[in-house]
C-alpha cells in the first residue's frame, strides 16, 4: 500500500520523540489508518549536531523549504518552535494543499485564527492538540466532548515547567533555580525558558482554551499574565499554614456572555483536586453547564507525552485523507466577544504586609478594605523572629478586583506598612 509521506521541522525533544513513536508503533498505528507512515524529511538547524536517535542523513536538511515544496509530502509535522519563520512554513505548506500537525502554542495563540482560516480555503486539516497540556488530550475533549454543552470555567495547570519548580520547591523546599536548571536538562522548558516562568506560555494554552470553550475569539492581550518568578519557598509555606496549594493557574470563567481570563500563581485550596497535580503533571478542571465538573490529567511536557499527541492528530489527519473529508473539523469561533471589566471579576485575595509592630496599626490597614467594600475572611499578625516588623497575613472574601485595585493603591500609602509582601489570588 502506498505509504503517508510526512515531513517532519524539528528533531528536538518532540521531533525525536515523534520519530520513535511512529517507528516504534508503525504496525499498528498503519493498520488503523490502512498504509504506512513515512517520515519522508526532516528539517533541523544544524545538520551535524549529533542525534539520540539513527536517522538516515539523507532525510535531513537545514532547509526547511525543501520539506514544505517536496510534491511527495501530505503532511507536515512542525515541532521547531518559533513564530516568524514558523508561520511563513505553514502558511505555504497549507497553500499547496499539506496538512498540517503542530505542537507550537505560540504560533496557534497569535496566528490560530489566520491559519485556521488558510486551512478551511484549502480544505487542509491543522491539528494542534499537543500544543496545550502536552500528553492530555484536551483540544480533542473541548471540540467534541463538549460540543454539546457550555463551558463555564476552564481552570488549569497547563505549564508543566512551572508546575515543576512549585512542586519541588513545595514539596524538597528546592531552590527556583536549581529546580529550573532541572526543568530545561529534563526537556520540559521552552528555548527561551522566561515564557513559561513568566507565565506567557500558560497564557498562550489559555487563549487556545478558551477560544474553543467560548467559541470566541480569545486573543493572548485578553489574558492577564503574572508568572511565578516572584514567590518565595516562604509564600509556600504560608499557603500551606492556611490550607492551600500554590499553582500558577489558568482561570477562565464565563458568566452570561461576558468571561475573563487570566494566568497567574494562586492559592488553591488542598482539598481541591487540581492541588494535587504535581510535578510535570498538568491538568485541566472544566465545569459544564449540563456536565458538571470534568478534570483531565497527564504529563503537560517532555518527548513522548507530546508526541503522544502529534501522532494522534497524524493518524486523525491521515484518516481523514482516507475518507476524503479533511478540513471539515476546525472550529471557527463565531461569538461576539465580551470581556467581563475588573469590577465584574470576583476573587479572594491572600495578602501579606510588613507593617509597624504597635498598637492601632491593624484597624488602620483593616479600614482601607472598609473603605472600598472589601469585608475580610481572616486577619491574622504575628511576629517574626527574623524580621522586627509584624507581620500581617489578610485573606479577603470575594472582591472585585477593581475594589482590590484600590485597596492596593491606598495600601502603598500608608506608612505604617513597610512592604506588602505577597498578594495572590485564591480560589477554592
Ligand atoms: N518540549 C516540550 O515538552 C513541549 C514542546 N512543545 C512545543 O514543541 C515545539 C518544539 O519544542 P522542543 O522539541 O522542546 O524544542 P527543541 O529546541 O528541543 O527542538 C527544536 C528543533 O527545531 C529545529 N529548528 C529550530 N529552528 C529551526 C530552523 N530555523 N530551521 C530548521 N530547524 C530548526 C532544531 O534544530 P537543531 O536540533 O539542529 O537545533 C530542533 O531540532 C515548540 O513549539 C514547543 O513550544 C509543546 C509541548 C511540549
Ligand atoms: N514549556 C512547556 C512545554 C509544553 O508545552 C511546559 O513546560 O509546559
Ligand atoms: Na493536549
Amino acid at each position: 500500500m502506498k505509504p503517508v509521506k510526512v515531513g517532519l521541522l524539528g528533531l528536538g525533544t518532540v521531533g525525536t520523540g515523534v520519530v520513535r513513536i511512529v517507528e516504534g508503533n508503525q504496525e499498528d498505528l498503519s493498520s488503523q489508518v490502512g498504509s504506512p507512515i513515512l517520515i519522508e524529511r526532516i528539517a533541523v538547524k544544524n545538520t551535524e549536531k549529533p542525534r539520540e536517535i539513527e536517522v538516515d542523513p539523507s532525510k535531513i536538511t537545514d532547509d526547511p523549504w525543501e520539506v514544505i515544496r517536496d510534491p511527495e509530502i501530505d503532511v507536515i509535522v512542525e515541532v521547531m518552535g518559533g513564530i516568524a519563520g514558523t508561520k511563513e512554513y505553514i502558511l505555504e505548506a497549507l497553500e499547496r494543499g499539506k496538512h498540517i500537525v503542530t505542537a507550537n502554542k505560540d504560533l496557534m495563540a497569535l496566528h490560530g485564527s489566520e491559519i485556521l482560516a488558510k486551512a478551511q480555503e484549502k480544505q487542509c486539516d491543522v491539528f494542534y492538540e499537543a500544543s496545550v497540556a502536552g500528553g492530555i488530550p484536551i483540544i480533542r475533549t473541548l471540540i467534541e466532548g463538549f460540543s454539546s454543552d457550555k463551558i463555564m470555567k476552564i481552570m488549569g495547570i497547563v505549564n508543566g515547567t512551572t508546575n515543576y519548580i512549585l512542586s519541588k520547591m513545595s514539596q524538597e523546599g528546592a531552590s527556583y533555580l536549581d529546580v529550573l536548571k532541572e526543568a530545561q536538562e529534563l526537556g520540559y522548558a521552552e528555548s527561551d525558558p522566561t515564557s513559561d516562568v513568566e507565565g506567557l506560555d500558560a497564557a498562550r494554552k489559555m487563549a487556545i482554551l478558551g477560544t474553543l470553550g467560548f467559541r470566541t475569539n480569545v486573543e493572548l492581550s485578553d489574558v492577564s499574565v503574572s508568572g511565578i518568578s516572584g514567590v518565595s519557598k516562604e509564600d509556600i509555606a504560608f499557603a500551606k499554614r492556611l490550607g492551600y496549594e500554590m499553582k500558577l493557574l489558568g482561570i477562565a470563567e464565563r458568566q452570561d456572555e461576558e468571561f475573563s481570563i487570566s494566568v497567574q500563581p494562586t492559592m488553591i485550596r488542598a482539598s481541591h483536586p487540581i492541588a494535587s497535580v504535581n510535578g510535570v503533571y498538568n491538568a485541566v478542571y472544566v465545569y459544564g453547564q449540563a456536565v458538571g465538573e470534568t478534570m483531565f490529567y497527564g504529563a503537560g511536557a517532555g518527548a513522548m507525552p507530546t508526541a503522544t499527541s502529534i501522532v494522534a492528530d497524524l493518524v486523525a489527519v491521515i484518516k481523514n485523507l482516507k475518507l476524503g473529508v479533511n478540513g471539515l473539523k476546525q472550529i471557527v469561533p463565531y461569538k461576539q466577544k465580551k470581556l467581563k471589566s475588573d469590577e465584574d471579576i470576583f476573587y479572594k485575595n491572600f495578602l501579606l504586609l510588613h507593617v509597624d509592630d504597635k498598637a492601632g496599626v491593624l484597624a488602620k490597614i483593616t479600614q482601607v478594605f472598609a473603605e472600598y467594600d472589601v469585608s475580610l475572611d481572616s486577619v491574622v499578625q504575628q511576629a517574626n523572629t527574623n524580621n522586627p516588623d509584624a507581620e500581617i497575613i489578610i485573606v479577603t472574601h470575594n472582591a472585585s478586583k477593581a475594589s482590590m485595585n484600590k485597596v492596593m493603591r491606598h495600601l502603598e500609602q500608608l506608612n505604617v506598612i513597610h512592604r506588602i509582601k505577597s498578594h495572590y489570588r485564591v480560589e477554592g
